[in-house]
């Protein structure tokens, strides 16, 4: 059976998504970091962690671990609801909770509901939102804002259950896995890039995303992260529709790559979402191979 990292302790939302890929061994893993370390050492098979979230965006750990450290592949997403629950040791009333605790991701989503309803506490960041529950049942703080299975695993009461300052929040996870494992293309696929562009000059962003536009290639993602070292020098994490198997996905991704200090291919893989990643009329496989086979003719004198 194989077995899956997943961004933990027990009772996390990312434990919910590891699962929704599937029977295998879970191992709870404490930091993103320690999930993707293990997944490279090849202590595990896969690793899942979150990218990003509806309301707060990115997770850092995760993006900036993917384009700077030894490569691994996105092969498979899971997309979930996120709203929460407030636990607390059984007895503890709203107005007696000083401290409320979780990942910083999840504090974020519930900022309006606790400064309403828990007038008296100060947020705390934790790891994990289940590390934050395995911390209020130890004593350290009062409440936790986590996932609703986490009361499944620690012996907590619900002080508030469906709680989320946005209804319609969602968080998207990854399976990822060493190198040598792409998936077959499914016709809902998602390619997912890290560009570094050539030279901080006019036009080069435009440039970069010309290349994707003239193929007909659907953007669903640009997101910016610095250099680190100055201002002014960014890496572009870009997620697009279609698989590095399709023909105008791998002539986009071969031009990034001539034009661009540094392309890093993140993964192909099927959206967890239902739309479809088809190409736009003229840019199918047939319309590449028809163009191809013409060239070659002309090439040849015929
Ligand atoms: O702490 C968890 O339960 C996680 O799975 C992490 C995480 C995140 O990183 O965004 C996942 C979903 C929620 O948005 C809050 C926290």
């Amino acid at each position: 059976m194989s077995r899956i990292a997943y961004f933990g302790p027990r009772g996390t939302f990312t434990e919910q998504a590891a699962r929704s890929f599937g029977d295998a061994e879970f191992v709870a893993v404490d930091t993103v970091p320690l999930v993707l370390a293990a997944v490279r050492a090849g202590e595990v098979d896969a690793g899942c962690v979150p990218v990003e979230n509806s309301v707060e965006g990115a997770v850092t750990a995760t993006m900036d671990s993917l384009a700077e450290d030894e490569p691994l592949y996105a092969v498979g997403e899971a997309i979930l609801p996120v709203r929460f629950s407030i636990l607390t040791r059984p007895g503890v009333k709203a107005e007696d909770v000083k401290t409320v605790a979780s990942h910083p991701h999840a504090l974020a989503q519930v900022r309006y509901w606790v400064a309403e309803n828990l007038p008296n506490a100060v947020p705390v960041a934790t790891t994990s939102t289940a590390s934050a529950a395995v911390r209020v049942n130890e004593g350290e703080f009062d409440a936790a804002v986590s996932a609703p299975v986490a009361v499944m695993h620690y012996p907590l009461h619900e002080l508030a259950t469906d709680v989320a300052d946005v209804d319609t929040a969602v968080t998207r996870f990854l399976l990822l896995r060493r190198p040598g494992h792409l998936p077959q293309p499914t016709g809902r696929d998602r390619t997912s890039l890290a560009v570094i562009i050539a030279h901080d000059e006019p036009g080069s962003l435009a440039n970069t995303l010309s290349e994707l536009a003239l193929r007909g290639i659907n953007l669903t993602r640009i997101e910016s992260r610095p250099l680190r070292g100055q201002f002014g020098e960014y890496r572009f994490y870009l997620d697009l529709d279609g698989h590095i198997a399709e023909q105008r996905v791998g002539d986009a991704l071969a031009a990034l790559h001539r034009n661009s200090r540094q392309v890093r291919f993140l993964g192909s893989y099927p959206k967890a979402d239902e739309s479809t990643s088809d190409a736009p009329a003229r840019a199918t496989d047939a319309d590449y191979q028809a163009a191809a086979e013409w060239l070659a003719k002309v090439r040849e004198g015929l």
